[in-house]
């Protein structure tokens, strides 16, 4: 101990401690700050190789909603969502918060807790930490991460958006399917195009009633779709598949939307085309939709005036028109800003086909044969699905779905029905209603519907015999009418007769109507004639 006194009274810190003490610390700090601080921070990594990110639960710039409240940070929710499950895997301490929609929890460390991740080989780690306090904000949570400084590029580049993309996608996997409808009034600010709510249908395919093999075709294109993302980055096509739901009112359009909606957990967006002015109150609409969604515009035809061709609903327009964005007054001819079928197809196909995410857009319509054919092209509405009257395999469905029978010995007899009169699912549902809930009585059910189904067969049977019998009138009428016309060439004066015997060809007629065929309405009049 005595030497290193006297070796430190022989060296020259022993003159300038006490020079240093007297200079101040701020003449120290500029010293430092100008020339030591560079080689300092060179010397760090060696001496911690570590660095730090801090994910802040609220934002630096104090964004506000339009509510006047703080807004939390995208970032932090979606790495509290993200590190949620490896929370619940390692963590000994945790907190847990409910999720900010829907009704799960979200566990996340408690403050001084870590957790290891491992990502591509290289294991990062995240702790909770109270942030520091600033002289404007009071002190908040914030998720720290700590990696090697020779993996920086990897987690800044590849690792932190794969945070966020996962965590995205846990959020969305959280919270409750939305039913997304456009407002009548459309503002100008970004939340309010559209209002939802929460879409909790409890159609599945497996209660869809539909011919099974077409039902699988349909999911299989759907997994096809969802899986395909690489696939259509690859051939440089929008992530997009548009269906075509046609058939008669009650057939179970709707009932497969929500199906689709459920099998993919996508949320819906109904478009309602009546409520729109313009082009581009169409054009906001899409751009505030987000990916995994389906946009639904229902019955189409009924929608607007979407039908006949383009060149027909619009006037030619002017060199200085934007096709896009204007349209005409049938009756003007004024430009005015409408809603087009030309605004229409270049949502489906331009714009919005930029937009990144999958998005399904799905039209339906009771009138296929209305429909614009430019609007239904395979590349627009992708897949062609018609959904028809109930069929044996339908009908299985439903009263497994309604009586939960699988079997019955009525079956065979509404087989044999189903083959010839066309119900819709709706009404076979209908009647395959229990009058009472609680007591599910298949026998009486089935019979309601065994008689509703002969009713409707006898119904056919009248009307098909009032057909034919319009069909043997018809064709009496035509034959007379082509005699008729024979009679002039013979002569003026045949010509004249015919004219002044009126009665006697109602009386042709006439027995045409009790049944007589076509050769003996024709060889009467040739009688007649002669
Ligand atoms: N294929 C089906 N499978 C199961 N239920 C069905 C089916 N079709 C109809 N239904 C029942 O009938 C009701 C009406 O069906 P839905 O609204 O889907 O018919 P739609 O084809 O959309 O009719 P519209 O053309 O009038 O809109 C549904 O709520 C559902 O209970
Ligand atoms: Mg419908």
């Amino acid at each position: 101990m005595g030497g290193v006194l006297d070796h430190f009274r022989s060296s020259a810190w022993y003159y300038l401690t006490p020079v240093l003490a007297c200079v101040p610390i701020g003449v120290l700090r500029t010293y430092f700050n100008q020339h030591l601080r560079r080689p300092v921070r060179r010397l760090l990594p060696f001496l911690d190789p570590f660095v730090t990110i801090d994910i802040a639960a609220k934002p630096e710039d104090y964004s506000f909603s339009y509510q006047g409240k703080v807004k939390s940070s995208d970032a932090y929710a979606e790495v509290l969502a993200y590190l949620s499950a490896v929370c619940s895997r390692e963590a000994r301490e945790l907190r847990a918060e409910g999720a900010a929609e829907g009704h799960g929890f979200v566990l996340s460390l408690r403050e001084g807790q870590v957790v290891a991740d491992d990502f591509k080989g290289v294991t990062i780690s995240w702790s909770a930490v109270a942030e520091e306090k600033t002289t404007w904000r009071a002190s908040g949570r914030c998720c720290r991460l700590t990696f090697h400084e020779r993996h920086r590029r990897l987690v800044v580049d590849e690792y932190l958006p794969h945070v966020r993309r996962a965590g995205q996608e846990v959020m969305f996997g959280n919270r409750p399917r939305r039913l997304y409808s456009n407002k009548k009034e459309l503002s100008y600010q970004r939340d309010e195009v559209w209002s939802y709510i929460d879409f909790d249908h409890p159609t599945t395919f497996d209660t869809l009633a539909m011919d099974p093999a077409k039902k699988q075709m349909i999911m299989d294109d759907l997994d096809d779709f969802s899986n395909s993302k690489d696939y259509y980055r690859r051939i440089g096509k929008a992530w997009k598949r548009g269906y075509l739901l046609h058939g008669p009112p009650g057939t179970g359009k709707s009932t497969m939307i929500a199906a689709m909606a459920n099998y993919l957990k996508y949320d819906i967006y109904d478009i309602e085309l009546t409520t729109l002015e313009t082009n581009s109150d169409l054009r906001k609409l899409f751009i505030e939709t987000t990916g995994k969604s389906i946009i639904v515009i229902e019955d189409i035809d009924c929608s607007i005036d979407l039908t006949g061709s383009r060149a027909t609903m619009l006037p030619p327009p002017p060199a200085h028109d934007d096709a896009a964005e204007g349209g005409y007054d049938k009756s003007g001819g004024k430009r005015r800003n409408i809603l087009t079928l030309s605004g229409l197809l270049n949502f489906i196909d331009g714009l919005w086909s930029a937009h990144s995410g999958e998005r399904i857009i799905v039209f339906t319509t009771n009138h296929l044969d209305k429909l614009d054919p430019a609007l239904i092209r395979r590349g627009r509405m992708d897949m062609h699905i018609e959904m028809s009257y109930c069929g044996f395999e339908a009908f299985k469905t439903l009263a497994n779905n309604y009586l939960e029978v699988e079997a019955h010995p009525l079956f065979g007899a509404v087989e044999e029905l189903l083959r010839d009169v066309e119900m819709t699912p709706a009404d076979v549902a209908e009647c395959l209603m229990p009058s009472k809930r609680s007591a599910r009585d298949a026998d009486a059910c089935l019979a309601r519907l065994i008689d509703q189904l002969k009713g409707k067969a006898a119904e056919k049977d009248k009307e098909s015999e009032a057909a034919e019998e319009d069909d043997v009138q018809d064709a009496a009428k035509e034959e007379d009418e082509r005699e008729t016309e024979k009679v002039p060439s013979k002569s003026k004066k045949d010509k004249s007769e015919v004219a002044s015997k009126p009665t006697r060809r109602v009386m042709t007629n006439g027995a045409h109507t009790t049944g007589a065929t076509g050769v003996s309405v024709s060889s009467s009049t040739d009688d007649y004639l002669s």
